[in-house]
Formats: C-alpha cells, structure tokens, sequence
C-alpha cells in the first residue's frame, strides 16, 4: 500500500475520535498520613472530557500551563490508560495497550511533539526517520522507486522541496520549523485520519509559526484530517481552529465555535486568559469588560481541587452555589456555544446575586450588568 494521492474519501465532518467523560488520575506518592487514613492522593489532571474530533476540522484545546491539554493528547493517542470514561473511533469503543492492535491505532491517529528537537533521533537522517515511518504503517511500497516516490511525496506534502534538496539532511542541518515539518511529514507517513498537534509552534521562532499554521491548515484541507491543536495562545486558536474548547484545572469550561468562544467569550475564565493575551482585532466592549472582570490567584491544586467551580476561588463573580455544585455546560447564545457556570442559570443568579462570594478586592460587574451581559 502507498500514501493516497487525494484527499481520503470519507465525508467531511464525519466524527472520527470521540471523548466521553475521559477521566486521568495520577497516583501521587504515599504520604505517612495517607497510611493511616487509607487514603492514596491523585493528581485530578483530567476531570470528565467530552469532545468529538471530525473531519476537515480543527478543534482546539486552550489552557493555561497544567490544565490538563497534554494528558488529553496522551489519553487520545493511548499513550496513557485512562482512569475514567470512553474513547470512541469511529463510534467503536477502543482501548488498547501496545502491540499490533496499537500500532493499528496509530496509523490512525497520529501524535506531533511540542518539541522538533526532542522528537527527531540527531543520528538519523530525514530519510531514515520517514522511510521506518512509511514501513511501520505499510505504506513504503514494493520497490526502491515506489519508496522514492513516497518520499517524496511526503517532503512535498509539507512544503520541503525540491524533497532531494531535504531527504538526506541530519536534523542538525534544518531550522526548528524545517525539523517541525519533517516531524510533521513522518506523522503523515502513517496515512492518518487524525493529528494531535500538542503545542506544535510554541518552541518555534515567532516568524515560523504562521508557516507551520497554515501548512495544518492546508494539510486539514487536502487531506480532509481531523486535527487536535493544543495551544496556550488563545489568540492563534481563533484564526486557526473551527472550534475552541477552554480547560481549566483538569475541566473543560466552555467550548463553542473559535470565532464565537473568542469574540463573545461566555466563562469568566475565558475572559481571564482572552484579557492576558490580547487580540488587537477584538471588538472593544468585550476587551473593556475583561479589564473589569479580571480575576487573579493562581491555578487550585490537582491533588485537591476545590468543590464546585474550580475557578471559583479566583472568579469575581463566584456565588454560593458555585462553591459547592459542579455547574453542567449551559447554553450561551449562539448554538454549540456552552459554559460550564452558574452565570448561565437564571434561576441561580436571581437567587444567590452576581459576585456574592467574589474576591472582594476585585471589582463586581456593574448592577446593571446582567448574566446577560457578563458574556
Ligand atoms: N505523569 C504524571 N504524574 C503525575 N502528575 C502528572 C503527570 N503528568 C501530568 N501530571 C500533572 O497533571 C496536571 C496536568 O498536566 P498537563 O501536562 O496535562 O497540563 P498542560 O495543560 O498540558 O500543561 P503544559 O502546557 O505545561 O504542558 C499537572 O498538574 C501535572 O503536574
């Protein structure tokens, strides 16, 4: 079998990889205490996941550092056992642990590194590491030529021509966004339907990012993928991502359509993180009351996040309510946009007033400001 030559036939849209309540725990040493009491301390680092990855789309995953997006891409890729919940391919339950049935997997849902420097062997040339590629997933061909062929097929894929001018190359030889795209072209080597891009240009010079963007994108497209972008840089997921899912401390806490989630961000988190990365296009009432709205403090602990909200300790308009119930995904507005918050629930607002347990040194939306509003 060889790499396919156009964009693989299935509908675009079709769900490939589906979430549902994905859950990760990691033990934490024992502590004297914990042997007397009989209890053993985890890491909450991923709480109740659901999303589904689809064709021709790109869905991001935003967060602050330790809010749980890398342990999402490993539990996708299989990389971890999962604590809880499902993951479905192609509506199929699978769960599997090494050997050919994971191999199987992974010629279907392929994994790029944050790091093109880590990620590549330095003794290894471009060639070696794409031609063991193309041979683990059964697409090198039958002869000399045909390998040839798919070789350069895949430089050509990910923009490195002419590919001789690139295929007998040491990483060392490359710039970090050539190597990113050679880690990018071996994750191709395997004819995936899915590419989890964790953190892809956050190690790469500002003026390369663009670059290897578009070039996902592109890939996206031609190849009808279905791609995970994992990103601190909310900014970069709305011009690049069909969808935008917020985590914070191990949740998701808002998910919507990018330019929505972006442009009208509905949890008060999402504003936070829109507020620390400013996006010179966006519209000014919503940066103004981000300004207002900001709250401060740092990330709970894993080990033992807070009842409720786990944003409410830093929210400026946390209330009773959100101190001890877990609020669902209630809609916002715009259809598919959803925030994990009591601000959404009326019946709650009316009841318990906006902000009644917020950090006092931070100022409360204005009275007029209703639920509404604070979107
Ligand atoms: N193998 C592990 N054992 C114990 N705790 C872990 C392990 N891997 C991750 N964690 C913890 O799980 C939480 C989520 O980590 P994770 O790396 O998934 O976050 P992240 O959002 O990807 O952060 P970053 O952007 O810094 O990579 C963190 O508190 C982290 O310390």
């Amino acid at each position: 079998m060889t790499l396919s030559e156009s964009p693989a036939k299935a509908p675009a849209d079709e769900v490939v990889l589906e979430a549902v309540g994905l859950t990760k725990h990691f033990p934490v040493r024992r502590r004297l205490a914990d042997i007397f009491t009989g209890r053993r301390a985890v890491v909450h680092a991923v709480d109740d996941v659901s999303f589904t990855l689809r064709r021709g789309r790109v869905t991001a995953l935003v967060g602050e550092s330790g809010s749980g997006k890398s342990t999402v891409a490993r539990l996708l890729a299989q990389l971890y056992p999962r604590t809880g919940g499902d993951l479905r391919l192609h509506g199929q339950t699978t769960h599997v642990r090494g050997g050919r049935r994971f191999r199987q997997y992974v010629s279907r849902v392929q994994l790029i590194f944050q790091d093109p420097f880590g990620s590549l062997n330095p003794v290894h040339t471009v060639r070696y590491h794409l031609t063991r590629a193309l041979k683990i997933h059964g697409n090198a061909g039958n002869s000399a030529q045909e390998l040839e062929a798919a070789l350069a097929n895949l430089l050509t894929r990910v923009a490195l021509t002419p590919p001789e001018r690139y295929v007998d190359k040491f990483p060392h030889e490359l710039s970090g966004g050539q190597r990113q795209r050679v880690a990018i072209a071996r994750a191709l080597g395997a004819d995936p339907e899915a590419l989890l891009a964790d953190e892809p240009v956050s190690m790469l010079d500002v003026s390369i990012r663009l670059g290897i963007l578009n070039l996902l994108r592109d890939l996206k497209e031609r190849l009808n993928l279905a791609i995970l972008y994992i990103t601190h840089d909310i900014a970069s997921a709305r011009y690049f991502a069909d969808e935008t899912m917020v985590m914070y401390a191990g949740r998701m806490v808002e998910g919507g359509d990018s330019e929505t989630v972006t442009q009208t961000p509905a949890h008060p988190y999402t504003r936070l993180l829109i507020d620390s990365a400013p996006d010179p296009d966006r519209i000014a009432g919503i940066a103004d009351a981000g300004a207002e709205d900001r709250g401060n403090g740092e990330p709970p602990s894993l080990i033992r996040p807070p009842a409720g909200c786990r944003f409410h300790p830093r929210c400026p308009h946390a209330m009773p309510r959100c101190t001890v119930d877990l609020p669902p995904r209630l809609e916002v507005g715009q259809p598919g946009h959803w925030a994990a918050c009591w601000l959404y629930d009326a019946d709650t607002v009316a009841r318990e007033g906006i902000g009644a347990v917020g950090d006092p040194s931070i100022p409360t939306p204005p009275a007029h400001q209703a639920p509404e509003e604070a979107r």
